[in-house]
């Protein structure tokens, strides 16, 4: 771990399942590979993932067993080990690429921007050749010839076992990626002669779907195709598919009624979580055990990365588990962190303010401070025409919460990364500019004009927004305060608090309590529940109305400012809201400054450290 990340606190930990073929899973990791600073329960860094591993497949040598590891993308954004350097990524790349894969796919954030694919197909998939698959991807070459990023499957034999496993690599149907690469929908990727040819050959003991794609109840239900053109082909091989993008602990059974041989975990984010599936009973090269075992056993455990639990799974102690390379890539994190001045300090919050932790609105809601303090602030000060204005945000665009106690240069990237500017559309109707953000939050599919190409989409589906269906840790809700638990009705894919059996209830500490298809027992640590609260797609803030436009005249045209990355929803809005302007009617606002320089500003001036203000 780094040197300032508080130590894990021991716990009740459930053990880890091992089994014939085994699965270590990491995504949405988005830049964390330091670890949390700030929670003893994911105080672990990407250093520490190398030991751990190297100390799982030690065993599976030693027992003749396989372990396998994936990442299913979103390496990048929201960090600043990621973000703080120039060009961004700088560090983490070879960071991340010291730790050695069998599959690893591509995220949304890897593909907002022209430079962060180039990075990520300049670096990541030649250090990773053949396991980095990109099934539905292209980018554009040198020359302009649309190329695969990536291979689109690849087929290998496991070390120990001899099992032969056919992998590929999605993405979901993505849309707001730059224009440098091309992500082909699912739908028509399983169209595909190479994919047709792949699910039709025999020597193939597992199926092995790796993605940025949601387990469940996505509008395009992208792994339920892959499922459903596999079995139409092959009705019994094994398939195993690993998940992402909603920052959720989930484990889902695919297929309808006796199906019992296609599964998928999504493990976490933000480096909390290490995903372990295992899978018994399956044939291999030499030996078809299919005869005789009716369906292969899959299990699976959400390990809390931390080195309480890290060091209890590998069998291992503070003595003999960093390995060369794990301390070696830890002393780098912590360099590069050095470098980037992350520790240096802007100010200090007086408080925990969180993201989904606090209800919104409310005193410890981080949306609640952007929306009452830190947006009217920083806009007022700025605003030099003095006209009305409503300014707009997405939540979205706020990654993660901020504790009380320094609030460093690492913080601001962690709430908000992006490097989207504000945009703004001078004397709008005070009418529709002030529907804007109801009309954007109202949930129901509202018809995109032509200018969104998709006439059916809605504007949280459009480029991503709040992709309607999958549950994400943001739609987690929290009636958890509730004294009855047996009204719990919620399904798999959610957190809920765990009736747990544990006796040795004082070392029980709050975090993870995950029910799946497997139902509540998938969290390595038994933890107390932490209630989660919904949050709204976009807040806003009302800057320079006078008392007197409060109480009786409103304004009649106010200035309508809009967080950039919300431009195409925010005229989409207006124009159903009867008023049309188009591109070239925003101008931009606030001098270019994004919200992270917005948040960064604010604290420097409000915000001052106790030892300052002595
Ligand atoms: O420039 C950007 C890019 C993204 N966002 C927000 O992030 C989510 C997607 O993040 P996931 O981790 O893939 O869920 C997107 O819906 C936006 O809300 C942004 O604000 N600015």
């Amino acid at each position: 771990k780094q040197p300032s990340a508080p130590s894990a606190v021991e716990a009740p930990l459930r053990e880890l399942p091992w089994g014939q073929l085994n699965f270590l899973h990491t995504t949405d990791t988005h830049g964390w590979h330091g670890g949390h600073l700030q929670e003893p329960q994911y105080s672990a860094d990407w250093g520490d993932y190398i030991s751990f591993a190297s100390h799982l497949r030690r065993r599976a040598d030693k027992d003749g067993s396989d372990l396998l590891l994936i990442d299913t993308g979103d390496r990048v954004e929201g960090n600043g080990l990621y973000d703080a350097s120039d060009p961004k990524g700088n560090y983490t790349s070879d960071i991340f690429t010291q730790q050695s894969m069998d599959v690893i796919t591509v995220g949304n954030h890897e593909l907002y921007k022209n430079t962060t694919s180039s990075h990520e197909y300049a670096k990541l998939v030649p250090a990773y050749k053949d396991s980095y698959i990109a099934s539905n991807l292209n980018i554009t070459s040198k020359n302009g010839d649309s190329i695969p990023f990536g291979p689109r499957y690849r087929k290998f034999t496991t070390r120990n076992q001899g099992i032969r496993v056919l992998a590929m690599g999605f993405i979901y149907n993505f849309r707001g990626n730059a224009n440098n690469t091309q992500v082909q929908k699912v739908q028509d990727t399983i169209k595909e002669p190479w994919f047709q040819d792949a699910i039709r050959n025999r020597d193939v003991d597992l199926f092995l779907i790796a993605g940025h794609v949601a387990l469940r109840n996505t509008s395009e239900a992208e792994y339920d195709k892959i499922y459903d053109a596999i079995r139409l082909e092959n009705w019994d091989t094994p398939i195993a598919f690993f998940g992402g993008h909603t920052h959720i602990r989930d484990f889902k059974r695919f297929g309808r009624g006796t199906e019992k041989k296609a599964y998928g975990i999504e493990s976490g984010r933000y480096l909390e979580t290490y995903g372990f599936m295992s899978i018994s009973g399956l044939s291999t090269k030499s030996k078809d055990v299919s005869t005789t075992v009716a369906s292969p056993k899959f299990e699976r455990l959400y390990i809390d990365n931390n080195l309480y639990s890290l060091h209890c799974h590998s069998n291992t102690s503070s003595s003999n588990f960093d390995t060369e390379l794990g301390k070696n890539v830890s002393a780098s994190i912590a360099t590069a962190r050095k470098t980037l001045a992350l520790d240096r300090p802007f100010g200090c919050a007086p408080q925990d303010y969180w993201l989904y932790r606090s209800p919104y609105p409310s005193n410890h809601s981080v949306l609640s401070l952007l929306e009452e303090h830190v947006i009217p602030d920083t806009f007022t000060d700025k605003n030099s025409s003095h006209n009305p204005a409503i300014v707009l945000t997405n939540t979205g665009a706020v990654r993660f919460d901020v504790f009380k106690g320094p609030f460093t240069k690492d913080t601001t990237y962690i709430v908000c990364p992006f490097t989207s500017t504000f945009r703004m559309i001078k004397n709008v109707p005070y009418d529709a500019a002030s529907r804007v953000m109801k009309a954007l939050n109202s949930g129901g599919p509202i018809l995109l004009g032509d200018e969104a190409g998709d006439t059916e989409a809605t504007y949280e589906d459009w480029l991503g927004l709040r992709p309607p269906g999958p549950v994400r840790e943001s739609d987690l809700t929290a009636d958890h305060a509730e004294d009855d638990l047996s009204s719990f009705t919620r399904g798999a894919g959610e957190q809920r608090p765990l009736r747990s059996s544990n006796k040795d209830k004082s070392r029980i500490t709050p975090g993870y309590t995950t029910t799946d298809d497997f139902g509540d027992d998938g969290d390595d640590t038994i933890h107390e529940p932490i209630p989660l609260y919904k949050v709204p797609n976009i807040i806003g803030a009302e800057i320079g109305f006078s008392s007197d436009d409060k109480a009786k005249d409103l304004p009649k045209n106010v200035d309508l400012v809009f967080n950039e990355y919300i431009q195409g929803f925010t005229l989409a809005a207006l124009k159903q809201l009867g008023v049309s302007y188009g591109l070239e009617n925003t101008r931009q606002a606030l001098d270019g400054m994004t919200m992270t320089d917005v948040i960064s500003g604010w604290v420097e001036k409000n915000w001052k450290c106790e030892k300052d203000v002595a």
